[in-house]
């Protein structure tokens, strides 16, 4: 996943390395005069890591030295000094910066997601005093990892909150139409289920033909009871059957499906709004599918706006290159990204975190 633009961000990796390494050929921190020669040719010791730095990388090292003569007093110590630190200022910066941004862009990234990364780049980068143990890779990398840790967010951890909460837990899933919503449910149900919780699933997309059979397949293969009445049933009917069995039946989660609207459907929406109303969810997961880019963040702010969320799950992952509604969708509707669906199989789903998307879009380097 994310292929694309792993590969562009590794190049402009590259692209901010070679300003780094520029500053150090052009402006070598001046010796301090009170400083002993004995002091500036000796060995240093390696200071202890702190929790921030990132181990010394011998490549830049050894790419300094190759390019200057290895003998002669002065050399020694000018090498010495311009290994030890070095300044970066906004001019430096501007063109990778600008790639960057293009980039992000054109994966879809957010436009006020896109600044939020830009902006952290900039701070983090511009005017620092540097230690040249980090390679000049790696404070790109660390600046960028910040960067995408700032607007990811933290996610939800589900089974801690249905664990700590009055049983049922219910959630409730909205979306439009063929994103993966049904299926989802079934991999959450699934995921729910290993970790010990019991579920049942309301069938609240009355809606679409066949849509109770495919979630009634699901939870048959799955083992889970479904509550369902007929095509074209009230939904908040049935869902309010669904919490009452939980009830008699110390079920620990209900998951409610409902059906695919747009939120731009005034009596879709105003049906949504009477579900809300008597199943009372404890959570409302809206889902969309990762490939739509910057569509699936536009709908998700709609969709927060009228009827409120709780938690997005994006489905498709797995076959998403640009990797922008994943990285924006958080930070736009200020509400956390919960799951990602990895592929068609119950298993796979995996519960959000930012190590997750900053280890795939930066690769082995994060
Ligand atoms: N590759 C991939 N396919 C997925 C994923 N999640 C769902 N799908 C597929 O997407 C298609 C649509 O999924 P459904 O669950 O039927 O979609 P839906 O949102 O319930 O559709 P409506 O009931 O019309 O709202 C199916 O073929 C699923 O197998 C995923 O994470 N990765």
């Amino acid at each position: 996943m994310f292929e694309g633009l792993k590969n562009k961000l590794r190049d402009v990796r590259s692209r901010f390395g070679a300003s780094i390494e520029e500053t150090l050929e052009e402006s070598p921190v001046s010796p301090s005069p009170a400083t002993p020669v004995a002091d500036l040719t000796a060995q240093e010791p390696a200071p202890e890591s702190t929790k921030d730095e990132i181990h010394p990388h011998e490549g830049v090292l050894e790419a300094a030295s190759e390019k200057k003569p290895k003998s002669g007093f002065f050399t020694k110590v000018k090498t010495l000094v311009i290994e030890r630190e070095f300044i970066l200022t906004e001019k430096d910066l501007e063109d990778p910066l600008f790639e960057l941004e293009m980039i992000l862009l054109e994966s879809d990234v957010a436009l006020p997601v896109t600044d939020a990364i830009i902006a952290h780049m900039r701070t983090s980068l511009v005017g620092n005093h540097r230690k040249i143990r980090e390679s000049p890779d790696e404070i790109v990398t660390l600046a960028l990892k910040n960067a995408l840790r700032e607007v990811l967010g933290e996610g939800l951890d589900l089974p801690g909150f249905i664990r700590s909460h009055e049983k049922p837990v219910k959630i409730l899933f909205t979306g439009v139409n063929g994103t993966g919503k049904t299926t989802s449910i079934a991999k959450v149900s699934d995921f729910l289920k290993k970790k010990g919780f019991s579920i049942v699933i309301g069938a609240g997309d009355t809606y679409r033909a066949g849509a109770i059979e495919q979630i009634r397949v699901h939870a048959d293969r799955l083992g889970i009871r479904l509550i369902h009445h007929q095509e074209g049933a009230d939904p908040s009917a049935v869902l309010f059957d669904a919490v009452e069995y939980a009830r008699a039946h110390k079920v620990d989660v209900v998951l409610a499906d409902t059906a695919g609207r747009f939120h731009n459907r005034a009596n879709l929406m105003s049906q949504l709004e009477k579900i809300r109303r008597i199943f009372k969810p404890d959570l409302i997961f809206y889902v969309d599918e990762a490939t739509a880019g910057n569509d699936a963040v536009v709908r998700a702010a709609e969709f927060e706006k009228t009827i409120g969320a709780d938690g997005v799950m994006l489905t498709k992952v797995d076959m998403d290159k640009k990797g922008g509604s994943a990285i924006s969708i958080a930070y736009t509707i200020g509400k956390p990204l919960v799951f990602l669906g990895v592929g068609q199989e119950y298993e796979d789903i995996v519960l959000f975190t930012p190590d997750l998307i900053i280890n795939e879009i930066l690769g082995e380097d994060a």
